[in-house]
């Protein structure tokens, strides 16, 4: 099932040279990157309402609806979900303090 990730994202970049009219991708792709940002935003808040109100098959509705938006996000920017993938896997293990502590410092 996981590999549903690797089809969408390889429709998402398909949808790269198709028609705003007709596809809901490439008409965010049209509208540029605060656009998608904007969807993020949103869908991340629909998903904090939907698990306070404790209705799982909503969080699941929210959280999918906030997964794809990422993906849309990814593709924009030339990644992959194997990238993210990758990470999680170099992170796999490693206490998030440690992970954390190991991270370079900002200032
Ligand atoms: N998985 C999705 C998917 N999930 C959610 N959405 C769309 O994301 C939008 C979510 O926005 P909201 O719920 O906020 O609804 P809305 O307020 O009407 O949205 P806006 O007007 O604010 O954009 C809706 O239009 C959903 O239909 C998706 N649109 C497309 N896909 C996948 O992407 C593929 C390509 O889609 P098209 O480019 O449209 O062919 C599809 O075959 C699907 O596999």
């Amino acid at each position: 099932m996981s590999d549903i990730l690797n089809r969408l994202a390889a429709v998402l970049e398909e949808r790269r040279n198709a028609d705003p009219k007709t596809s809901y991708v490439a008409a965010l792709y049209a509208k540029g990157l605060d656009a998608i940002l904007k969807k993020i935003g949103e869908e991340a808040t629909e998903t904090v309402i939907a698990a306070k109100g404790g209705d799982q098959r909503q969080v699941v509705y929210e959280l999918a609806d906030l997964w794809f938006h990422t993906l849309v996000l990814l593709a924009e920017q030339g990644l992959k979900p194997d990238d993210i993938l990758a990470e999680l896997e170099r992170r796999f293990g490693l206490s998030g303090i440690e992970e954390k502590a190991a991270r370079p410092r900002r200032d």
